[in-house]
């Protein structure tokens, strides 16, 4: 296995940028009521995120992501090991953080508008580099004729974009999404990568990326984290050496087929496994 704190970069990967992100011996066990045997979910992770670095994890089913991504966030202790973002040890949610879920969890009774910057008035931070950083965002994100309108106006696609904007209006160090993209069809879902590929040239980040599909993984990322089938850990970590900026053309190119189809052999070899 390759060692998760040596992987390169891509040379056109921003790096120097977000926060760096360092898990030492993570372990997740989760108690089950009923008397039944606990569920060990992810054990002895360790892997070190560059700043700057874009990194998805894929695997089977069941093998953890969720897990680890919670755990980042702040959202879930561990039952062993630390996780640090910069010099922070994570203990609880920290709004340097950002995060995207599956499903945009917009508030159905706000605008759009002030959806997207609930959090900076959560945290009082509405200033004027919020608001112009607010209007700069929806602009790209495509939604700056709809900022008045509330969420069940627009389609699934379009609140995920909001979702997403909101992550990113507080101009967080570090990104963390749950297959953000996974309740959409593949067109909006292609539209969606390049845009978070634009928004993450324009205000570059740390970012987790959690998906199940592997093309995705590979378009988006400096590296791919291949996770085992539970209890989860990282198997390998794949670099992807691919120019940036990353455009549409990419995925018909043989060296982007090529490294999809390594990372699916790895993942389907395990799959194999658990099921001889
Ligand atoms: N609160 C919980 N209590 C008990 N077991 C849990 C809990 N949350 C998750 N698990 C179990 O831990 C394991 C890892 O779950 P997790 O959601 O992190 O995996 P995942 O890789 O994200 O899955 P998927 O790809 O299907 O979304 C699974 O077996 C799951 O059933």
């Amino acid at each position: 296995m390759k060692s998760a704190t040596t992987g390169t970069q891509t040379p056109a990967s921003p790096a120097g940028v977000g926060r760096e992100i360092i898990l030492e011996s993570v372990s997740k066990t989760y108690a089950v009521k009923g008397g039944k045997e606990p569920v060990t979910a992810l054990t002895s992770v360790d892997l070190t995120i560059a700043r700057g670095e874009f990194l998805s994890l894929v695997g089977p089913s069941g093998c953890g992501k969720s897990t680890m991504l919670n755990i980042i966030a702040g959202l879930l202790p561990s039952s062993t090991g630390t996780v640090r973002i910069g010099d922070r040890a994570v203990s609880e949610p920290d709004p340097s953080t950002g995060i995207v879920f599956q499903k945009a969890t917009l508030l159905r009774w706000l605008t759009i508008e002030d959806n997207v910057l609930l959090p900076c008035k959560v945290g009082r931070r509405v200033d004027t580099a919020a608001l112009r950083r607010a209007d700069h965002l929806l602009e790209l994100a495509g939604l700056a004729d709809f900022r008045h309108r509330y969420p069940r106006e627009l389609s699934g696609g379009m609140q995920q974009r909001a979702s997403i904007v909101r992550a990113l209006v507080g101009d967080p160090e570090v990104l963390l999404m749950d297959e953000p993209f996974s309740a959409l069809d593949e067109f909006t879902r292609e539209g969606l990568q390049d845009e978070l590929m634009r928004l993450w040239t324009d205000r570059p980040k740390t970012v987790v990326f959690i998906t199940h599909n592997i093309a995705e993984a590979v378009y988006l990322s400096d590296r791919v984290g291949v996770m085992t089938s539970r209890p989860g850990t990282l198997k390998e970590i794949v670099d992807i050496p691919l120019a940036r900026p990353r455009t549409p053309r990419l995925r018909t190119d043989p060296a982007f087929y090529e490294l999809v189809s390594r990372i699916r052999g790895l993942i389907g070899h395990q799959e194999q496994g658990a099921h001889a």
